[in-house]
């Protein structure tokens, strides 16, 4: 019989922090059930903080990027993030001031149908590119939308050379216009 412990399987990645988490659903003649998220099982990813803002985000164009974005304190947040229609490139940028792994990064395919979930902690920048036209991405997040305290990168920064899988068939306005990182960037 599966336990509840076994709905989530968690993994590590070569960023300390970044965890990709595959989740189990529970088939049977219907379809499916699963739970995306789980407070009592994830808690260690949470450190006990509660999910507030829960997001969905449509992008029309295969090779769309939006990001990197993240907030800095105290409105740094922990995302949890999932791919519910098409497929996409997820990313998150390590800018914690006194990590090892300071702006590397880390990329994961999450797709509508291979169940995984990007955890971002807090002190990263996130950004992803659609790897097909009419993607949903999900996103549960620890911390309230604060526009005062949002800033980002342009995802083509050199300081990151992030591959990104795709040529970048759009990008908004905002995302396109960051100045290069600044070397006196410290991290948060
Ligand atoms: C993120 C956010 C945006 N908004 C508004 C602001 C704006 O009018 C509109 C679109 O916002 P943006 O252009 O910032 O949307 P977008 O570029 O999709 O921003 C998102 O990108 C990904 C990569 C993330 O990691 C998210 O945290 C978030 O920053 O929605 C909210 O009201 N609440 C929110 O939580």
């Amino acid at each position: 019989m599966l336990t509840t412990a076994s709905r989530f399987h968690c993994q590590s990645t070569l960023i300390a922090g970044v965890v990709v988490i595959e989740r189990r659903p529970i088939h049977d003649q219907r379809g499916f059930f699963e739970r995306v998220f789980c407070a009592n099982e994830l808690t260690e990813f949470t450190h006990g903080k509660p999910i507030v803002q829960i997001n969905h985000t449509f992008t029309k164009q295969c090779g769309a990027i939006r990001g990197l974005h993240f907030q800095y304190p105290p409105a740094a947040e922990i995302k949890f993030v999932t791919c519910v229609r098409g497929e996409l490139f997820d990313v998150a940028v390590d800018i914690r001031a006194d990590s090892p792994t300071f702006l590397q990064w880390h990329g994961e395919h999450l797709t509508a149908d291979n169940y995984k979930m990007l955890v971002i902690p807090e002190g990263f920048a996130h950004g992803f590119q659609a790897l097909s036209d009419d993607c949903e991405l999900l996103y549960m997040n620890t911390a309230y939308y604060t526009p005062e305290l949002e800033s980002g990168f342009n995802p083509t920064d050199k300081a990151f050379e992030i591959r990104w899988p795709q040529t970048i068939t759009d990008l908004s306005p905002r995302d396109a216009v960051h100045a290069p990182l600044d070397s006196q960037f410290l991290g948060i």
